[in-house]
This record gives C-alpha cells, structure tokens and sequence, in this order.
C-alpha cells in the first residue's frame, strides 16, 4: 500500500468490495456458469431489428458446445485469443462466453475500422481464432491473409461464405460440434488475478489505439458491481443497448447485463427510428446510451413521434454529457432517473456511476465499490482536496493489467502503487459526487488560461439552431491557442459566425469565447463512444489555414477600439488583401494577424491594437501602412458591424 493512502483524507475510497467477491471463482467461466446455471430459460438478448431471441439456456449450451468445439476441432487452448470483429449480433455473446469458458481472452474489434487499423489491432492481440461478421470480413480477410501465422481459424457469421476454404462458415464449424450437457461441461480453474479475460483496444481518441488487457478478476469485479446496483432497477427492466460491444462500454454492460439475468434489446448500430421503434415496441426502461444520443434525445424533431413513457433510467457515459443537456433531455422526456458514468477502456466499466439517490447535475456520480480515487495537482503533484481541480487517478479491482505489448505505456500509466492516471482533469465535491472537467490534453491554453472545449461545446448545444459543435485551439503566437468553433446547424437554421460568437461572449468569461472564430461544417467526426475526434478538427483547420495561404484575398478587420473580440467592435475597417501582403504588412509592423473563418468560409485575418498589444497600431497607421503602399486599392473604407 501507499504509505500516502493510509489515513490520508484526500483519498477517497468506494464502499468497501465484499469480501473477495471471486470467492469460489475459480475462473470466470466458473462464474459466468454459474450465474447462467440459475437463470433458466428466460431471453437474454434480443436483436431489436429481427427480433430474433437468444434464449439464457440457449446461451448456456451453445456456448458450452461452442467452448468444446473450439478445444477439440481448432485445438484453442487456455491463454490464447479469439478475435470478435463484429457489429452486435445474436452470435457475439456465444462466441464471447465460449471463448471464456475455454479460459480464452477475448478481443473484441472495431468493424468498422480500416485495413490499415484492422493491421494495427491483430497485430496488438495476435488472435488464433477469429470471428468475422459479414460487414467486416471483405475488409478484415486481406488482412487477416497477411497472419495466418497465428490467426488458424476464421470463423464467418451469416449463411453466405464467398471468401473460398480459407473461412469457414461458423454455422457449419458449430455443427460439427457435439451437445454437451453444460453440468458436465466444467472451465478450467486458473488465476484470475493475471489471466487476460478481454483484450479492449482504447477508443484511439488520443492517438493510435491501445491493446487494453482486462483480467479475469477485473471482469468478475465489475458484474458484482452492478447486481449490488440491481437495487435500483425499479420497475421490471428492459434493457437497450446500441452501445457497440467492441467497445469496454458495450462489452461489459453486455456481460453484466447477461450476469444480472436481465433482458436486453440491442442494435447492430444507431438509427434514430429503429432506436425510437425499439423503445416504444420494446416498452424498454433502462436505456445505456453515449453523449450524442442525449443531444438527439434533446433536439430531434423526430423523437415527439414516439412513445417513450416506458424509459425510467437513461444511464449516459463514455464521453462529456453536458448540464444543459441533461436538462433538456429530462424536460422533454420526463425520465426519472438520468444517470451519469465515468469510465476508461483501462478501468473495465465505469469508476464513477451516479444512483438513483446520488445524481447531481452535471456530475458522474460516485466513487465505485472496491475503488479508490485521488485528486492531484497538475503542477505540484499534491493531492488536493474538495472542489479543487486537478488529474484524477483510480485504484482497485477493476484497473487493467496493463497495455499489451507496451510496458512503457504500462509503466506511465499505472504507478507501482497501482494508481492508475486518467489524463482527465476533474474534481469532487463535498459529498463526494466527482466532476469531470475534460481531457488534460485537451485544454485550450489561452494566455494562460486552461478552456476546456467541452463546457463551450456545452454552451452552443444550448443554441436551439445548432444541432452539433467541436471546439480546438489554434495555435497564436501570442496568446497560445484562440478557442475556435465548428459548428452544425439544425437544418434550415439561419445562424451566422458572429451570431455564435456572440452567443457564447454572452455565457462565458473572456478567456472562453471563441477568439479563433467559427467555422460551419456539415457533421462533428466523433468515434463509437460519442467522443469528439478533436485531432480531427485540429487536422481539417490546419489544411484550411494552408489554403488560406494560398487564398487570392483575405478580408482584413481591424479592431478599432481595442476591443477583445468581434462582437464588442463598434465599428471595423475591412479591407481585402491578398494573405502574402497581409503577412508582408504584418511583418514590418506590430500587427498581429490571427487567422479567423468568416463569411461562410472565406477567410479573413484579424488586426487589433489590443490594449495589451502596447506597440498595436492604431487604424490610422494601418491605414497609413496600406495606403503608402501600392495596396490602397484594396482599402474598402469604414464598414459598421
Ligand atoms: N462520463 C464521462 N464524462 C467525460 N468524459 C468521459 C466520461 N466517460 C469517459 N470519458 C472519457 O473517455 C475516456 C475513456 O475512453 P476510452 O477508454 O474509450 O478511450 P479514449 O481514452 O477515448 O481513447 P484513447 O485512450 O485511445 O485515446 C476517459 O479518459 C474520459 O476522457
Ligand atoms: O458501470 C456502469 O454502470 C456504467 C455506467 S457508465 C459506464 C462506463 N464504462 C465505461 C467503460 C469504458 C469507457 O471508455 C467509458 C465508460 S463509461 N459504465
Ligand atoms: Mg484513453
């Protein structure tokens, strides 16, 4: 133990694990049976779209028969790995329980990666046997071709094989094998606390995905976590679910879900009337859904066309849900319990989770059973206390055992205290309900302040014509990065940059408005878990601010007040230049020039004789400058905005 956790009040601690919650655990596919043994005959999963069943028995047996099967005709032994590239499908689970009964680890894959990703996450888990769905395989099988070496047996979901004897039909695999009568049927034992259950790849928000192995025992963990929560299902739960089961989220609300002998309905992938219909045919009551689905709860035209009275609990996590958001979602809706989560891919399922009876606004909720958490500062590294701001770190049953492949990480990850640091900047309160600020890498510094993008983006989802926003910094010599805006529109929406950049000047501080300008774009990239692919953003600008160096004119706006941002301008010269002589102007002066969208795109610079630029030029001298130039033609003369 830490010497600095004992007695140490600034860490905090969930309530305390049952005692050794694996008891009589000898492996998780010990577990999982057993928990299965005593469900009987009820329906586990349904397929929302062909409301085909999948039966607690029939999972039981298939994936028993599945489990020998593997062992006997493709030789899977203890400790290997099995590879699910699939959309969720009535197959998923019984792969995925076969494989653990085996004492397999399971890797459960993006399908809709690229072949250059597929070739990045094999190459992280090295499965021996893979399970392809029909959506995936033209992409995934070229490359799988490249690693027969380790990947034996290719396994095809569906009743249509054209990839030749090199792939096999998983029907025709599983009828070659023998029923097995499951109470004869019995998992190895082994050692939970280092045997690879999962094989999770990160969300690759922050760069290429990572190969997250989650043990037996973290498994194990996060199940009794929920059936202590089991409490606060009120009323007789269905379940939804279009969380992907490749994804921790998905996965293992997939296995808790099944554990907790509930009934749940899934999507192979979100479509906003299938996920209506779902609910309203379904009559479901506990729906698990990612920050997006909330916004659409929230805005959608389409959402008064169904009967959503059935949803009691919405349980949101994996991303930043905003207050605002949560608001509007439970105004319109009327749903009782809006709930928040907060987990990694590293720390299996959730580490904060709201309840029933702790569910403030706005936060994730509290500390999980059998988890500790302390606050740091970023700076000094003290742990700090209530309401004070700093990287959060977990420890406890559910942190993962490390990146596979990669110690390095590993090692800057998890302390030898076995501390876990998130990269999330957050806080707690004084009952404990923690906060989560946003990621530390991705603040906005704007002299000196740290924006975090996700509170303006949660200020423009407030703006009844904006359907979606992603806030970035650019980068300015001068102040460090300009908070800037891409913004989606509601359709038909008549909105202008400077109506956003005024909207927002007028909910937040200065340091949060969007100096950088806005910029109208036609969709947010996010990934399966709802997060804003930022690098993305930050990628489509610095391909714009190349182009505007090529562009013929820019419009120049000159502050004429020393006015901090566009909305405050009294009054603006503008004038068009081409960039270069802008730059060129720029450089004989001390002028700075900071690239602003504008004007549906066409770009143009901003000048200012800020009060803190103190050797800022007044517009007399820029005009000067211009008209002493052979530019004069370009002066366009005062405009008022
Ligand atoms: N409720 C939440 N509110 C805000 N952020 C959340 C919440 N739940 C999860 N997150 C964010 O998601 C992250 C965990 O996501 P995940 O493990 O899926 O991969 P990722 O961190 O996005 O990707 P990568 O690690 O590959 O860059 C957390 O570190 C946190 O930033
Ligand atoms: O544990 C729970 O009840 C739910 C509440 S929200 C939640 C989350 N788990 C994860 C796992 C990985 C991840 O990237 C995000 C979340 S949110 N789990
Ligand atoms: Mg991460």
């Amino acid at each position: 133990m830490d010497p600095s956790e004992r007695d140490n009040k600034l860490i905090l601690s969930g309530t305390p694990e049952p005692v050794n919650v694996t008891e009589g655990c000898g492996s998780l596919g010990m577990f999982l049976m057993k928990r299965l043994m005593r469900h009987g005959d009820n329906v586990a999963v349904i397929d929302g779209v062909y409301s085909s069943e999948l039966r607690y028995l029939e999972l039981l047996e298939a994936g028993v028969r599945l489990a020998e099967g593997l062992r006997n005709e493709a030789g899977l032994r203890s400790g290997d790995v099995v590879g699910i590239i699939s959309e969720n499908r009535l197959e998923f689970p019984v792969a995925l329980y076969a494989s653990f009964f085996a004492n397999a680890a399971v890797a459960p894959i993006n399908l809709t990666y690229t072949e250059r990703e597929f070739e990045h996450a094999l190459n992280l888990s090295k499965p021996t046997i893979l399970f392809l769905s029909p959506y995936s395989a033209e992409r995934v099988i070229p490359v799988a071709g490249k690693h027969r070496h380790f990947i034996k047996h290719i396994l095809l979901f569906g009743d249509e094989n054209p990839f030749g004897p090199d792939v096999m039909l998983y029907d025709d695999f599983f009828l070659r094998t023998s029923a097995i009568n499951p109470y004869y049927f019995q998992p190895e034992p082994t050692n939970v606390e280092e045997h690879v259950a999962l094989i999770m790849c990160s969300s690759g928000t922050t760069g290429l995905p990572k190969g997250v192995q989650l043990t037996q025992r973290n498994v194990i963990a996060s199940v009794s976590l929920l059936t202590m929560l089991e409490a606060s299902f009120e009323v007789p739960t269905v379940v939804l679910s279009v969380i992907p089961w490749f994804h921790a989220f998905g996965c293992l609300t997939l296995i808790n879900v099944i554990c907790n002998k509930l009934k749940m309905v899934f999507l192979p992938k979100f479509e906003e009337g299938l996920f209506l219909s779902c609910i309203e045919n379904y009559r479901c009551s506990f729906v698990f859904v990612v920050p997006p689905l909330m916004v659409f709860l929230a805005k959608h035209p389409l959402v008064d066309n169904y009967d959503l009275s059935s949803v009691n609990t919405l349980l949101c996590g994996a991303a930043p849900l905003s207050r605002e958001t949560e608001i509007l979602v439970r105004k319109r809706l009327g749903v009782k319990h809006i709930l928040q989560g907060y987990g990694m891919s590293e720390t299996t399922l959730a580490m904060l989770v709201q309840t029933n009876d702790s569910k403030k606004s706005g936060s994730v909720g509290k500390l999980q059973v059998g988890t500790m958490a302390k606050v740091v500062d970023i700076s000094s590294g003290k742990l700090l206390g209530p309401n004070e701001p700093g990287e959060l770190y977990f420890k406890g049953t559910q942190i993962m055992k490390g990146y596979i492949g990669n110690e390095k990480a590993t090692a800057e990850t998890i302390d030898q205290n076995g501390w876990l640091r998130t990269g999330d900047i957050g806080y707690y309160d004084e009952d404990g309900e923690f906060f989560i600020i946003d990621r530390l890498k991705e603040l906005i510094k704007y002299k000196g302040f740290q924006v975090p993008p996700a509170e303006i983006e949660a200020i423009l989802l407030t703006n009844p014509k904006i359907k979606d926003a992603g806030v970035v910094g650019i980068p300015d010599e001068a102040v460090g990065e300009l908070p800037m805006a891409f913004v989606v529109k509601q359709p038909g929406a008549n909105l202008t940059e400077q109506e956003v950049q005024r909207y927002v000047a007028d909910r937040a501080s200065p340091a949060k408005r969007l100096h950088g300008g806005v910029r109208f774009v036609a969709e947010i990239p996010k990934n399966v878990s709802g997060k804003i692919l930022r690098r993305e953003l930050r990628a489509m600008l610095k391909r714009q601010l190349s182009k505007l160096n090529f562009a013929k004119n820019v419009i120049v706006r000159h502050f004429s007040n020393g006015a901090q941002h566009p909305t405050a301008v009294r009054e603006a010269y503008i004038l068009t230049i081409p960039v270069m002589t802008a730059q060129h102007v720029c450089k004989r002066s001390t002028i700075r020039f900071q690239y602003c969208f504008w004007r549906a795109g066409v770009p143009f610079l901003t000048t200012g004789t800020r009060k803190d630029v103190s050797m800022g030029l007044t517009l007399q001298q820029l005009q000067h400058l211009v008209t002493s130039t052979t530019y004069s033609q370009y002066f366009i003369g005062r405009q008022c905005i």
